[in-house]
């Protein structure tokens, strides 16, 4: 379980980028967090891997209060937390399979990693997480051939070669049509589903978010302004969040091809 406990974040130029955040996210929930630009969604997913680090209060994981954690315990940590991101941040002029196997480098020593050296393990289970996401036979292409969704989908493999306990996926739509955005969400839920990797995704589109998730996250001004099972969320609740109306521009539409 990841638990907030009074968690505050104030970057170093004074902007308070989350405001006493409390929240307990437990094993293998698909949780989307929702809010407007700017409303801190990136800075509460980021501060679990500590890309941004959180300034007041404790952040438990499994009952440890990980901004405590030394360099070492938080190489560890993050071997065990696969990240998205909405620009895939593969090495582009490299093979898919490479770009895969990296997922392995917390986990490998760095000198045989730098060497390419990895394991038949290791190779046997970047396969298997490109075939998981449906594209084994692109392992041996160079990952800038390959299409926006199918970039991403390389980098969800990725992540699943670290064996994550938990996947951290910011925006990872945002730059895909939307029956790309379809296949990869559907991806992103069926290993959560299969794995029981906790999953928290930033989305902009509250009808992906209410396809998607279990429970859903709501942020204005690095607060959390709603928590609850999808179930419970209605068009008002949106509205409470944003603190408008809802747009066009909100809904993503389309379905997968
Ligand atoms: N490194 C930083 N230094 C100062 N302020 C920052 C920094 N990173 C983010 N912020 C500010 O913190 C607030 C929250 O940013 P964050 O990126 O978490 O929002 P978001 O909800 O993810 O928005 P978006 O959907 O646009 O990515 C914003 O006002 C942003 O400008």
């Amino acid at each position: 379980m990841i638990e907030f406990k009074n968690v505050s974040l104030t970057y170093p130029n004074g902007h308070q980028g989350l405001k006493n955040v409390n929240l307990k996210l437990n094993d293998g929930e698909f949780i989307v967090v929702v809010g407007l630009s700017g409303a801190g969604k990136s800075t509460l997913i980021r501060s679990i891997n500590q890309l941004v680090k959180p300034t007041e209060g404790e952040l438990l994981i499994d009952g440890e209060n990980t901004l405590k954690y030394k360099e070492k315990q938080l190489r560890k940590l993050r071997t065990r937390i696969g990240m998205i991101f909405q620009n895939y941040n593969l090495v582009k002029r490299t093979s898919v399979l490479r770009n895969v196997l990296s997922g392995r480098l917390g986990h490998t020593g760095t000198f045989r990693s730098l060497l390419g050296l990895f394991s038949q393990a290791d190779v046997k289970l970047a396969l298997e997480s490109l075939d998981r996401v449906g594209i084994v036979e692109k392992a041996y292409i160079r990952a800038d051939q390959l299409s926006g969704g199918q970039q991403q989908r390389v980098s969800i493999a990725r992540a699943l070669t670290q064996k994550p306990k938990v996947i951290l996926a910011d925006e990872p739509v945002a730059s895909l049509d939307p029956p790309t955005s379809h296949i990869v969400m559907k991806d992103l839920k069926k290993i959560n589903r299969e794995d029981n990797i906790t999953t928290i995704v930033n989305l902009h589109f509250i009808d992906m978010a209410m396809e998607y998730a279990d429970r859903i996250i709501g942020m204005r001004g690095g607060e959390v302004v709603f928590d609850g099972p999808v179930s419970s969320v209605t068009e008002k609740t949106f509205e409470e969040i944003y603190g408008r109306k809802i747009k066009e521009d909100d809904v993503l539409g389309g379905d997968e091809k």
